[in-house]
């Protein structure tokens, strides 16, 4: 049996979304402010339909206002860089996020970098990526990252400080902001991927693992140190011996709870967090855009 603490992401979610509820109606009632986020979907894909959901439901019940553009797969480029342009000069909007990701013929980078960074709520425009490796308060920081490193420093009672870190993967979205995170945090980082010389070895020495490769099952229990605390961003569906699909992370959950100290699971850990820091970082975005501090609540 493992004593392995599960860390329960849909109720950490749930706790994020009830202080950032609890932020907007101080906002609205002591500034006459309701932070409003847009969302854009590009196309038809069915699990960026169902993250789009999620997100304008969620945005609303947390007393938000939330404008949502669906716009068919084969938009121009020029056609959605326009509606970013219009976004960022709506002053009802404090946020715009693009759901990833795009039809091929749309550059990504082209519309992330038209967002206005302060509006930024994915935190994945230049501006915001360099704030955050310079170790910067002002950054905008990514959603999955930041979920992540408040399950951890929860989990380790505030400080990371010296814990050796090392997170598998290097994608704009998740790898390489995580990493700037926990170097902030003052870890010792090292980031694996697939050009790594002995992977495995890399990741037996590390007190905190984040996986965020997109390979289902990939970390197995003999990779993982005793006591480590082991988070799964990944999410991939796959096919089960009868027929059916089930979604696992990039975590061979089932081995590698038996070693760790803590560990996320798939479905149910990162993924919830995500949609409820893309919440609090509208709050921070509308409060940034009109220079009052955040509400503090407990
Ligand atoms: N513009 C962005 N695009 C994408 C992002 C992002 O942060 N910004 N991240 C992912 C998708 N994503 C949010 O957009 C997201 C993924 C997963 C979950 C989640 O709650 N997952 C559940 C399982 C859901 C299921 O059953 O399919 C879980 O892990 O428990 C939320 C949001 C890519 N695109
Ligand atoms: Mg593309």
């Amino acid at each position: 049996m493992s004593d392995a603490k599960i860390i329960d992401g849909k109720a950490f979610a749930q706790n994020v979304r009830k202080r950032v509820a609890k932020q907007v109606e101080e906002l609205k009632h002591y500034e006459n402010l309701t932070p409003g986020l847009a969302v854009v979907l590009v196309g038809e894909d069915p699990a960026s339909q169902v993250y789009v959901r999620n997100k304008v439901k969620q945005t609303e019940e947390c007393g938000m206002k939330s404008l949502e553009y669906r716009r068919d797969p084969d938009i121009s480029e020029q056609e959605l860089l326009t509606l970013v342009q219009s976004l960022n000069e709506n002053p009802e909007v404090h946020g715009i996020l693009v759901q990833l990701p795009l039809p091929k013929h749309i550059s990504e980078e082209k519309v992330i970098e038209a967002i206005a960074p302060e509006k930024d709520v994915d935190g994945f425009h230049v501006i915001n990526t360099g704030l955050l490796a310079t170790g910067s308060k002002d950054a905008m920081v990514p959603c999955t990252p930041l979920g992540c490193l408040m399950m951890l420093k929860d989990y380790f009672g505030g400080s990371l400080s010296g814990k050796r870190a090392v997170v598998v993967g290097r994608s704009n979205i998740v790898g390489k902001p995580m990493g700037a995170l926990l170097l902030n945090e003052s870890c010792t980082v090292t980031t694996v991927h697939s050009r790594t010389v002995d992977i495995e070895e890399e990741c037996r020495r590390a007190d905190i693992l984040v996986a965020a490769v997109g390979r289902a099952k990939m970390i197995k229990a003999d990779w993982v140190k005793p006591g480590a605390a082991v988070i799964d961003v990944g999410i991939n569906r796959i096919e089960t011996p009868d027929g059916k699909t089930k979604l696992v992370g990039d975590v061979d959950f089932d081995e590698v709870v038996e070693v760790a100290g803590a560990i996320t699971p798939v479905p149910g850990g990162v993924g919830p967090m995500t949609i409820a820091c893309l919440l609090a970082n509208t709050v921070t975005a509308a409060c940034r855009q009109n220079k009052i501090d955040e509400p503090k609540v407990d």
